[in-house]
């Protein structure tokens, strides 16, 4: 085999910097290469950086779709144990199918998704393992030499076809092309406990571009599965598109934390109002932030049933629908202090609706809501 053990400056870097995946076309020859699989899969190749962050594979992970992660050896037993209870880390990601919409080259962005078939909110497109997991310090503060080769080994050890959906995913930068790729379709993702900072990729999601009002919500679940459900009516030959940024801000520090975080001019159609219409998106924005201080602490006296029905025209004026489940808690909440519990529970099962789409039926904000409308519906009398 063409095969060569480099030795980089720091000793416990040691990896294969020529394998390609020429030489071994049906899949790694793990044993070949010096990695024992545990009954499970799991490869600990002891490749570290400083002895820290160290790179562990399992090629078996999701149905074979294979995962690759980077990241300290508390992180590795955690990862562990998060996956041992997904079924999706054994049988692999789900998609509604056939799939309802096609990959497009979409003027200004590179590629992207445009739907075929109507969707309504709600429907759930795709869920999917990770197939890469770095630590945030790793690929934040690892100077690019050392990070590189440890990168490429964790490339070389994911499934082959894993492998390509992996490298075809957009680029940025000259460099380190898996660096690149985590730099600019990764998902932020904790895995708990103190240092559970990561960014998860997800190929099949990462097609997905940035509108400051999107028509698909994501989230990540504890077993960190991905998760994208559409969140208002689409149309054939619609974009899909979901939030990369915090849509609450104002239009300025959208477009600045889209050209720092994410190298692109947003232009998408709420950015690109005219003047006028972006000013006054501006103070709605605001005022759904004055309020929402207002709905947060109650006992100031100030909220009224106006004020929050308000709140919630304001957001419904902004299109926010991919984050309704916070203000339709808030309300909730509101009314049922104000003791309009009508009121109360209607928006109580909006929450509830909202929450499941945007975080997922176990999420925490669901959880809490359901148990307010378990209060409010099963008051003795
Ligand atoms: C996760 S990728 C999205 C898919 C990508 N367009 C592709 O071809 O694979 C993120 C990159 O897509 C581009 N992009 C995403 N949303 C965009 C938008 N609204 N306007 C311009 N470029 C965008 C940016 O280059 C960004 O760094």
């Amino acid at each position: 085999t063409s095969c060569s053990l480099e030795v980089c400056p720091w000793p416990q870097l040691v990896v294969h910097q020529t394998c390609g995946a020429q030489d071994f076309e049906n899949g790694y020859n793990l044993h070949q290469m010096g990695f024992a699989t545990d009954p499970k899969g799991w490869i600990d190749t002891k490749r570290c950086v400083r002895k820290f962050f160290c790179l562990f594979a399992n090629q078996q992970f999701a149905g074979g779709q294979g995962i690759a992660f980077i990241s300290t050896r508390e992180n590795f037993e955690r990862i562990k144990e998060i996956v041992e209870g997904s079924s999706a880390s054994h049988e692999g990601g789900t998609a509604l199918l056939p799939e309802p919409f096609h990959s497009a080259q979409i003027k200004g962005k590179g590629m992207g998704l445009v739907a075929d078939k109507p969707l309504r909110r709600g429907a759930r497109l795709m869920s999917m393992p990770p197939v890469f997991i770095a630590h945030r310090n790793f690929l934040e503060r690892v100077p690019p030499d050392y990070q590189g080769p440890l990168l490429d080994l964790a490339v070389d050890l994911l499934p082959p076809s894993t492998r390509a959906v992996f490298l075809s995913q957009m680029t940025r930068f000259a460099g380190n092309r898996a660096a690149d790729i985590m730099a600019t379709n990764s998902f932020q993702m904790n895995l708990g406990g103190e240092d559970g900072h990561h960014f998860g990729n997800y190929p099949a999601v990462s097609r997905f571009n940035h509108d400051c009002r999107p028509n698909v919500a994501f989230h990540i679940d504890g077993d960190l599965v991905h998760t994208t459900t559409v969140v208002r009516d689409i149309k054939p030959g619609e974009e899909l598109t979901v939030s990369y940024l915090d849509n609450a801000e104002p239009r300025a520090l959208r477009q600045i934390r889209a050209r720092q975080t994410w190298g692109f001019e947003c232009t998408c159609s709420h950015c690109s109002l005219p003047e006028s219409l972006v000013a006054e998106s501006d103070r709605r924005l605001q005022e759904i932030s004055q309020i929402a201080d207002k709905l947060t602490n109650p006992q100031g006296g100030e909220v009224t049933p106006a004020l929050i029905k308000r709140f919630i025209k304001l957001h419904e004026d902004e299109r926010l629908d991919s984050t309704m489940a916070t203000p339709y808690s808030l309300a909730a909440l509101n009314f049922y202090i104000l003791k309009d519990e009508k009121m109360a529970v209607k928006y109580a099962k909006l929450a509830v609706e909202a929450g499941t789409i945007e975080s997922g039926p176990e999420s925490q904000t669901v959880k809490s809501v359901k148990g307010l409308i378990q209060n409010l519906t099963q008051k003795p009398g």
